[in-house]
């Protein structure tokens, strides 16, 4: 061997202990370039089509093609061979046993992901892929550097330091044109999961002269589609695109002014749908839909507004070019078979449980109290003990069930605490700012009714008190989810009454997928879990969407 390969040979050996962080930046000139080279083709075929939905083929070809080209430049032997492995292996068997022979596997859209370190984080994270298309699963992509995306864009991504699950298992498909309906925990990214690729396709869009809605997100409340909004706008801010957030209780024609020059709009479902119903907003090119929360958007309280808001955009199933992403913590068996109406072919990703869950950051405390006249008394003598022990920089947010209770409750507190509240009787100005008060620790306790139990990311929030139970598991799961977020560790306490055994069987379950203390006064409700019903009253059959290949590693 001559010097100068001995040479190159230590060389390379020591890139690879070092996990090839030193020619990480090479690479990373290189992928921006091909990059660009691949959008540049796109955008050109884009002007043709307005969208092209990108098969996994296509873009199996398309990626193959791109680390050709990086290599053809690196001019490496050893490079040139693994190309040849990541063209000849570009996708994961789903079939048992292709764990084992898949060693040296990777996929076309995690050019730079170790599929040995891929196929560990799947099963490290419970990650399972069920699509019905076909037997190959797409790897997940575990570093940001690895996105498609030249780096200006992704720089909002900078502050954390890697992908979540359910960023890593859900960009490939997402990225790669397919309808996805995503499960993971609360508090575990799920807004950046579906803005990443809101992002990449915006940016392959031909720029126009008068923008049009291309990008649609429904919430459920008005507060998380201004924090959607918020996040979103942040995303986006370097394509220089303008964001809406359309909602209730706020004047119709700003929005509707706003609406006309932004190219992505975050609603509540009411006022989307009179703003398409007054012509303000049209949807017919919307490319790209995500309904957040979607188990609650496909409830009977809003499955007609969908269902108008739907038939105002392309249609897949009638050929039209619209990409349709559902996300939520939870994914009854009530809403599936109402989703599939929407979805074309979708990939169902989940991370961790396939059964409710809540976030295992949680400790789930359950009190049983006999009379519930004492729940008051009770919420009292917890709050004086955590707020004390939590400090001025921790936050307990109390959840009761009704608008009047909510009021009543934070009424008597108030001669007690400084607290604040947020219910549907209040004006949105209120709203707002009694959220504003939390968020920004100026108050450190509120109490809430529902409306803040689903996708409010707000810090340091210690505790989630139930003083009352919810109305169903699902939305247990997503208010106590308001603490433990982004790998953080919460507490949550739930005072359980006699009036709520119908719930026990269902908290027994929950309690016990994460590992949590089950007390015996609870047990003793009985553990029966009552059958749901779906939207139109009927029991929940089995099999509510496409049979799929689904893929555990275990
Ligand atoms: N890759 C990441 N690493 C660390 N933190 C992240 C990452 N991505 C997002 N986050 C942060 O995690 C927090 C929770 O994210 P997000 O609100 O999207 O959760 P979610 O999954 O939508 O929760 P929920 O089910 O309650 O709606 C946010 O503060 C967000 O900034």
């Amino acid at each position: 061997m001559s010097k100068h390969s001995e040479h190159k040979r230590k060389h390379d050996a020591q890139e690879k202990v070092s996990k090839k962080r030193s020619k990480h930046s090479k690479d990373k000139k290189h992928k921006d370039k091909a990059v660009k080279d691949v959008s540049d083709v796109t955008e050109v075929t884009e002007k043709i089509t307005e969208k092209v939905t990108e098969t996994v083929t296509e873009i199996t070809e398309q990626v193959a093609g791109d680390v050709s080209k990086k290599e053809q430049k690196s001019k490496k032997s050893k490079k040139d061979k693994s190309k040849k492995k990541k063209h000849d292996q570009s996708s994961e068997k789903s079939e048992s046993g292709s764990t084992e022979s898949a060693d040296s596997t990777t996929t076309s859209s995690t050019l730079h992901t170790d599929p040995d370190a891929a196929r560990a984080f799947m099963k490290e994270q419970e990650i399972s892929i069920a699509d019905p298309t076909t037997k190959e699963i797409l790897l997940p992509l575990l570093s940001f550097d690895d996105l498609p995306l030249p780096d200006k864009l992704t720089a909002g991504l900078r502050n954390f330091k890697q992908p979540t699950p359910i960023q890593a298992a859900s960009w490939p498909y997402l990225l790669a044109g397919r309808d996805v309906v995503g499960i993971a925990e609360t508090g575990s990214g799920k807004t950046v999961a579906f803005g990443i690729p809101a992002l990449r396709y915006l940016n392959q869009l031909p720029k126009e002269k008068h923008p049009s809605i291309r990008v649609l997100v429904v919430s459920p409340t008005r507060e998380l589609a201004i924090q959607t909004y918020e996040n979103m706008r942040d995303l986006l801010a370097p394509l220089g695109l303008n964001v809406v957030a359309v909602y209730g209780g706020a004047p119709k024609f700003e929005q509707a002014r706003a609406a006309r020059e932004a190219s992505v709009i975050i609603g509540t479902p009411g006022r989307l749908l009179d703003l398409i119903n007054d012509g303000a907003v049209n949807c017919s090119k919307v490319g790209y839909l995500v309904l957040d929360e979607a188990d609650r958007m496909l409830d009977t309280g809003f499955e007609q507004d969908i269902r108008n808001i739907m038939s105002a955009t392309p249609n897949p199933l009638a050929g039209g070019q619209r990409q349709t992403v559902f996300f939520s913590a939870t994914w009854p068996e009530s809403v599936r078979e109402l989703a599939s109406t929407f979805l074309k072919d979708p990939v169902k990703i989940t991370i961790g449980s396939d059964e409710l869950a809540a976030s295992h950051n949680i400790t789930q405390i359950v009190e049983v109290i006999d009379d519930p006249r004492q729940k008051e008394y009770r919420l009292e003598a917890l709050l004086r003990k955590h707020l004390k022990e939590i400090g001025k920089n921790g936050k307990v947010l109390v959840f009761a069930l009704y608008k009047k209770e909510a009021a009543r409750v934070e009424n008597t507190l108030r001669r007690k605490f400084d607290v604040v509240g947020i219910h549907g009787d209040l004006s949105q100005a209120a709203r707002i700012q009694a959220l504003d008060s939390f968020k920004s620790g100026r108050c450190n306790l509120l109490v809430a009714t529902d409306v803040a139990a689903r996708g409010l990311d707000i810090p340091q929030v210690q505790l989630v008190i139930n003083l009352t139970f919810p109305l169903t598991i699902e939305d247990y799961i997503h208010r106590i989810g308001r603490t433990g977020r982004a790998n953080t560790k919460g507490t949550s306490i739930t005072l359980f009454t006699p009036q709520d055994k119908g719930h026990a069987g269902e908290l027994i379950n929950v309690l016990r997928q994460a590992n949590q203390t089950v007390p015996d006064e609870l047990l003793k409700f009985g553990t029966a879990v009552k059958p749901k019903l779906n939207a139109y009253g009927a029991r929940v059959a089995d099999a509510p969407m496409k049979a799929a290949t689904k893929i555990v590693f275990d």
